[in-house]
């Protein structure tokens, strides 16, 4: 059964204006995210997966055609969609606990007694195991303790949707493991809409129900791929010959954009 359509993208176009002229970026896209789904958008750099997810947030507006969440356009930034970039997005001067208050605190995300709030920090504290550390500054803490702390911020207003990127780029094997199965953990529970930029096609075949490839500048939707696993999703599903063969398939499909990007580019320099 199909979910309902939440956030839609129609005929969205955007150019930037450059001192080299005109950049067309993204062309004439258009896709649906609906209720529940994980979406990884997957695609050459620079071919405007973050031009497309500061859309969603409400930052950017497009050259043309409309971004829209359940049929109205979307204007602004909202408590509703949760925005986690690569940067970790936690505030050096603020204590581990004060980082997770902060968004409880904002006018937007009001009317949440001081009870409740105290209810929701520890929650985030106790699932990201940083209830020892809740008086700790981020500088103190190791990459994937900031990125926890990073996630507990987002998760902390409850947005229904959360948009990432690239938010696990910066981390080691492991601990990028570690928070792909507490991603998992917390969205289970929780059950939220995700739109994730990552370049590890491996991540994006774990965590989404589907991928979406895009091309090269300028970009348009190259594939979109359902991933068929069902959730609650192991690490022993990387090791199965289903995972493999969609991953090397959608491995094929990015390095093929990224030639066609890297050409594009050549033949500029030489012109
Ligand atoms: N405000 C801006 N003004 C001019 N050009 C911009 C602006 N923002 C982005 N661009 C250009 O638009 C293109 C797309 O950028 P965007 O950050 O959306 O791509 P991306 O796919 O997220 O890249 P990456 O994978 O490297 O993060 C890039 O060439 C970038 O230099």
């Amino acid at each position: 059964m199909e979910s309902k359509e939440r956030i839609r993208f129609d005929n969205v176009s955007m150019q930037y204006q450059t001192p080299g002229g005109l950049l067309e970026v993204v062309k004439q896209m258009s896709f649906s995210v609906n209720q529940g789904d994980f979406i990884s958008l997957v695609g050459p750099s620079g071919c405007g997966k973050t031009t497309l997810l500061n859309m969603a947030a409400g930052f950017l507006k497009p050259s043309s055609g409309v971004v829209t969440l359940d049929g109205t356009p979307i204007e602004g930034p909202g408590p509703d969609r949760g925005v986690m970039f690569q940067e970790y997005g936690v505030f050096p001067w603020l204590t581990v606990e004060q980082n997770i208050a902060f968004g409880l605190n904002l006018k937007a995300n009001g009317g949440r007694s001081t009870q409740e709030k105290q209810a929701i920090i520890d929650r985030y504290l106790e699932l990201m195991g940083l209830s020892s550390f809740r008086r700790a500054y981020p500088k103190t803490l190791s990459g994937g303790m900031r990125q926890r702390l990073a996630l507990a911020r987002t998760y902390a207003v409850h947005p229904e949707f959360v948009l990432m990127d690239e938010p696990f780029g910066a981390l080691d094997a492991q601990t990028r493991s570690a928070m792909h199965d507490l991603l998992l953990e917390v969205l289970h529970a929780e059950g939220k809409t995700v739109l994730l930029i990552t370049h590890s096609v491996e991540e994006a075949v774990y965590l989404s129900n589907k991928v979406l490839v895009i091309s090269a500048r300028p970009s348009r939707i190259q594939e979109v791929i359902d991933i068929p696993f069902p959730y609650p999703r192991a690490h022993s599903l990387q090791e199965t010959p289903e995972f493999n063969t969609l991953r090397s398939r959608i491995h094929n499909l990015v390095m093929r954009e990224y030639a066609a990007q890297e050409a594009q580019a050549a033949t500029k320099m030489a012109g």
